[in-house]
This record gives C-alpha cells, sequence and structure tokens, in this order.
C-alpha cells in the first residue's frame, strides 16, 4: 500500500519536490544496469526503466552507440539518474553496485533460424559478461534476456560457480514475453478481459519447450481441446511469429521490452520487501528432475524466496511436459559443457 502510494506520488508532475523529501526516504536506493542497451530491446528498455520511480540510478551499457541512448533517455524528468557507458573498459563502472543486471546483448534470429543457431555467438557474449557481473557485482540479481535463454542461464551459473559467486537465488531467466502472449492469446479466445488473466507459463524459453498451462488460466473459460491446442501451439511460436512478420529485421523488441521491465519491477519489488510477488521465471529449480526449469517463482529481499510447484496438469500439459524434458535437458548440458571449455 505504502509502495502504491509513493508510486503514484513519484510519477505526479510534483514528484521532484516529493522525490527529495518523503519519498526518497520511503524509497530505497536503487541502481539498474542494461547491457545491450543500444539494442533493439535495449532502447525502449532503457525507456521503461527510466520511467520506473523503484529505479534510483540507471546504467546503460553496450559496446557501442550508448551515450546517443543515455542523454536521450537521461533528459526524462523521472527519478532515476541515468549513465552511458561504451566499451568494455567501462564496463566495471556500469556494473558497480548494480542491484539488478538485465542483459538483453546479443544476436537476434532471423528467419529460419532457431534460438539455438545463436548459441555460438551469444554464448560467448554472455559468458563475458557474467565474468564481469562476477567481479564488479557479485550480489545483484541477473535478468538473462538473451537466446537462447534455455542455455545462457546455465553457462551464467558455471561463470558465477567458477568465480565463487553463484548464488541461484539470484538468477534468473526472463520468459516473461511467454507469459505476456499466453495472456493476450488466451483473452482474445476466452473473450474476457486481457487485465484479468492470468497463465502460468513453465518449461523453457524456446518452441515446445515453452509449454503454457491454459487449464490453470483465469478468468475460466469453456475452450474445446481444439483451441487449447492452437493457444498452446501459438504461444510455442510467439518468437517465430515475430521473426516472419519482421523479416529479416530482428526479432521481438518492443513486446520483449514490456515484458522485460515487468520482470525487473518484480524483481525491485522483491528485493524492497513487497509481499506476494510471484513472476514465471527460468531458474535452478527442483521442481522436476532438470536442474533449471521455468515455473512460478515467489521473490522476495534475497531474489528466489521461493520455487512454486506446477500444480495440477490436464492430461495434454501432462504430455507437453514429458515432452520437453530431453530438449530442455540437452540446451541445459550444451550451456554447462561451453562454460567449462
Ligand atoms: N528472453 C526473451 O524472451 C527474448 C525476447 C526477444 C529477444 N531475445 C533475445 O535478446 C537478444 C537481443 O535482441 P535485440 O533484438 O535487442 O538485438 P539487437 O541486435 O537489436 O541488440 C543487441 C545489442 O547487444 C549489443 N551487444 C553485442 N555484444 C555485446 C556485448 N559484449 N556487451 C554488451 N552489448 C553487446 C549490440 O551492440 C546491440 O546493441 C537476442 O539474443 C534475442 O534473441 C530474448
Ligand atoms: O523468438 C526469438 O528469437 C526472440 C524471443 O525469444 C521471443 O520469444 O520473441
Amino acid at each position: 500500500m505504502m509502495l502504491r502510494s509513493i508510486k503514484s506520488l513519484a510519477t505526479s508532475p510534483s514528484s521532484h519536490i516529493l522525490r527529495r523529501g518523503y519519498a526518497s526516504e520511503a524509497v530505497p536506493d536503487r541502481k539498474v544496469a542494461v547491457l545491450g542497451a543500444a539494442g533493439g530491446i535495449g532502447q525502449p528498455l532503457a525507456l521503461l526503466m527510466k520511467l520506473n520511480p523503484l529505479v534510483s540510478s540507471l546504467a546503460l551499457y553496450d559496446i557501442a552507440n550508448t551515450p546517443g541512448v543515455a542523454a536521450d533517455v537521461g533528459h526524462i524528468n523521472t527519478r532515476s539518474e541515468v549513465s552511458g557507458y561504451s566499451g568494455e573498459a567501462e564496463l566495471g563502472k556500469a556494473l558497480e553496485g548494480a542491484d539488478v543486471v538485465i542483459i538483453p546483448a546479443g544476436v537476434p534470429r532471423k528467419p529460419g533460424m532457431t534460438r539455438d543457431d545463436l548459441f555460438n555467438i551469444n554464448a560467448g557474449i554472455v559468458k563475458g559478461l557474467c565474468q564481469a557481473i562476477a567481479k564488479y557485482c557479485p550480489h545483484a540479481l541477473v535478468n538473462m534476456i538473451s537466446n537462447p535463454v534455455n542455455s545462457t542461464v546455465p553457462i551464467a551459473a558455471e561463470v558465477f560457480k567458477k568465480a565463487g559467486t553463484y548464488d541461484p537465488k539470484r538468477l534468473f531467466g526472463v520468459t516473461t514475453l511467454d507469459v505476456v502472449r499466453a495472456k493476450t492469446f488466451y483473452a482474445g479466445k476466452a473473450k474476457v478481459p486481457v487485465a484479468e488473466v492470468n497463465v502460468p507459463v513453465v518449461g523453457g524459453h524456446a518452441g515446445i519447450t515453452i509449454l503454457p498451462l491454459f487449464s490453470q488460466a483465469t478468468p475460466k473459460a469453456n475452450l474445446s481441446d481444439a483451441e487449447i491446442t492452437a493457444l498452446t501451439k501459438r504461444t510455442q511460436d510467439g518468437g517465430t511469429e515475430v521473426v516472419e512478420a519482421k523479416a529479416g529485421k530482428g526479432s521481438a523488441t518492443l513486446s520483449m521490452a514490456y515484458a522485460g521491465a515487468i520482470f525487473a519491477d518484480a524483481c525491485l519489488k522483491g528485493l524492497n520487501g513487497a509481499p506476494d510477488v510471484v513472476e514465471c521465471s527460468y531458474v535452478q529449480s527442483t521442481i522436476t528432475e532438470l536442474p533449471f526449469f521455468a515455473s512460478k517463482v515467489r521473490l522476495g529481499k534475497n531474489g528466489v524466496e521461493e520455487v512454486l510447484g506446477l500444480g495440477p496438469l490436464s492430461d495434454y500439459e501432462k504430455e507437453g511436459l514429458e515432452k520437453l524434458k530431453p530438449e530442455l535437458q540437452s540446451s541445459i548440458e550444451k550451456g554447462i559443457k561451453f562454460a567449462n571449455q
């Protein structure tokens, strides 16, 4: 309640005054770093994080073009101070003191590619960035967006283990876009208000490893098996739908920035002690035999407070769960192997 009232104050026209007085005492300072901030996701994500009143310092890092993005976003009259960092020599400064690091650095898909086809380039990028995180902000919550998420999260875990900084509570694969899509598609089919819809999406973040649990969707709707199958397939192929529509100009950026901003906001709320912050995320997990798995996660002051179970599954979902396991397992193993070469 307190946080909500502060949020509305911090976004009101007189927020400058409130910020220096009441609000700045009540809302802790939080630094967020975006790595890959000049990219298709990075830029709108930087904008959305600049609009977030929980952020006091926003560090925008990329290998090039960050000064322009930082100057542009920095003129927006909201709470956070914005700084741009360009090139590897400035990475340490971008990361120092960060509470949350969001990583959308790396190449996106073109039509005909799978997310795994990005592995050869993105695995190395993520590895290097995680080595720097281990050095400069080992306690930050890491929100991994770079694909293939099913492998980049295990890579990050291995890098942190080697550095002696690994805390499974602080490493997240961002699968929020799958939830965003499942909500949108379900609301359209079920003809219910989209703002009221909840749908957990579990598994991983590629093709059949994305498993939306429409049997648990609310508000309830009487959809046929054929409709559920079509919704499931559309959610699993959501990324490909955008890649094909963009016809060689990349993958989802705007909807991903929205999803990334929702997930980072949930991490910040958890860090600040807000109760009942639950989002789906791909994390270290014991709810199946796979070492990493996306499911609902309760977020708290130390990151993951609790990995929630799957709940009751329909026969169709049980089948989907068994089908996804070999692919997810092999993507995890591929990441672990790469990190340890
Ligand atoms: N998790 C998800 O749901 C999801 C959704 C959409 C896209 N993605 C993934 O996000 C990644 C980025 O997508 P995009 O559309 O923003 O791509 P983009 O090419 O538009 O932007 C990527 C940015 O990363 C930067 N970069 C490259 N190497 C870097 C390094 N070592 N350090 C810092 N920055 C570096 C580039 O300079 C560029 O600005 C892709 O791997 C894409 O597949 C994930
Ligand atoms: O599909 C992609 O390659 C990008 C992203 O993972 C998405 O789901 O949109």
